[in-house]
C-alpha cells in the first residue's frame, strides 16, 4: 500500500511528499522511495527517521508500527490518517485518546465502494431485523494470500455497524466446525477466505426464509484505498482535533 500511496501522490500536483517511512531493517531504506513504489524519483529517500515539517502522516503498516507513529504524530501535533487494520484494544484505546489532541481519520476501508456498501448494509439490517421468520447475517471476506489479520477489518466494521442494528444481544461467530447445532437468530457470521493476490472483496448475506440479499463490494486493484486514504489526508489538514472516520470524510453521514 505504501507504494502505491507515493505513486498516486506523486502524480497530484496539489501534494508533496516530504517522508516515507518504514521500519530500520527494510532492505530499501535509503533508495528513493519515488523508485521503490517503481516510478520515477521523486528526491526523497525510503527512512525509518519521521521527516520534520509534516501536514499530515498516511499509515498503511503494521500493528507493531502504529504505537510510534501515533507518538510521533501527537508530538509534532500532525493530522494523521489510520488505514491499518489488526489493532489490539490498548492500540485503539491510545488512537482514541491521540484523538483528543490531533485530528484522525481512522477507517478499515478507504474504499468509497465499501464505505457506500456499508451505509446499504445498516439500511438492509434496519429494515429487516424483525422481517417474519428471522434473519441470519453472514460475512465472508476474501484477500490476498500475504494479508496477516482475520478477519478484515472491513469485515468487523460491517458487524460492528449491522450488530448496532440487530440490537445488543447480536454474538460475533468466526467460521463454523464440528456439531455446531441450530444457527441461533442473534449472530453474525464470519468467514475468511485467503487466496493470491485478490485485493479485497465482501460479501455481506442476509439470508431470510425463502428469499436472501446479498452486498458484494470488490476491489479491482488497491488503488481505492491509496486514493481514498489520499483524499482523506487532504480533508483532515485543517481540521480541529478529533476522530473522524470515510463516512465523514465522503460526507455519507449527512
Ligand atoms: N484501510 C484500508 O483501506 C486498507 C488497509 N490496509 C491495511 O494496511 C496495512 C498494510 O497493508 P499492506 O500494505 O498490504 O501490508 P504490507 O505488509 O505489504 O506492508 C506493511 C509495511 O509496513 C512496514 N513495517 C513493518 N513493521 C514496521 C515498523 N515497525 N515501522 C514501520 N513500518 C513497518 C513493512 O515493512 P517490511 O515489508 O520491510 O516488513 C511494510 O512495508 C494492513 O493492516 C492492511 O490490512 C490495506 C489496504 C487497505
Ligand atoms: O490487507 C488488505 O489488503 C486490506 N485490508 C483492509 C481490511 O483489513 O479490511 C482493507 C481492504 O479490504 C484491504
Amino acid at each position: 500500500m505504501g507504494r502505491r500511496v507515493v505513486a498516486l501522490a506523486s502524480e497530484d500536483t496539489s501534494l508533496k511528499i516530504v517522508g516515507a517511512i518504514d521500519h530500520q531493517g527494510n532492505p530499501h531504506l535509503g533508495e528513493d522511495a519515488g523508485v521503490v513504489a517503481g516510478f520515477a524519483p521523486i528526491g526523497v529517500e525510503l527512512s525509518s527517521k519521521w521527516p520534520e515539517e509534516v501536514e499530515v502522516v498516511i499509515d498503511f503498516s503494521l500493528p507493531e508500527a502504529i504505537d510510534r507513529c501515533i507518538e510521533e504524530c501527537v508530538e509534532a501535533t500532525t493530522p494523521l490518517v489510520v488505514a491499518t487494520t489488526g489493532l489490539s484494544d490498548s492500540q485503539k484505546a491510545k488512537l482514541n485518546a491521540a484523538a483528543k489532541l490531533i485530528p484522525v481519520v481512522w477507517a478499515p476501508s478507504m474504499s468509497l465502494a465499501v464505505n457506500l456498501t456499508m451505509k446499504l448494509a445498516e439500511q438492509v439490517a434496519e429494515t429487516l431485523d424483525d422481517v417474519v421468520g428471522g434473519l441470519d447475517v453472514e460475512i465472508i471476506e476474501r484477500h490476498h494470500r500475504f494479508k496477516a489479520d482475520a478477519p478484515s477489518g472491513t469485515a468487523l466494521k460491517f458487524g460492528e455497524l449491522i450488530a448496532k442494528k440487530l440490537g445488543p444481544d447480536t454474538m460475533h461467530i468466526h467460521g463454523r466446525e464440528g456439531h455446531t447445532g441450530e444457527r441461533t437468530r442473534c449472530e453474525i457470521g464470519y468467514h475468511a477466505v485467503r487466496v493470491g493476490d485478490n485485493p479485497g472483496e465482501h460479501t455481506i448475506v442476509f439470508g431470510m426464509l425463502g428469499e436472501k440479499i446479498e452486498l458484494n463490494v470488490a476491489a479491482s486493484n488497491r488503488d481505492c484505498y491509496a486514493s481514498g486514504a489520499i483524499a482523506a489526508a487532504k480533508w483532515l489538514i485543517g481540521r480541529p482535533k478529533g476522530l473522524y472516520n470515510m463516512f465523514d470524510v465522503l460526507g455519507l453521514d449527512s
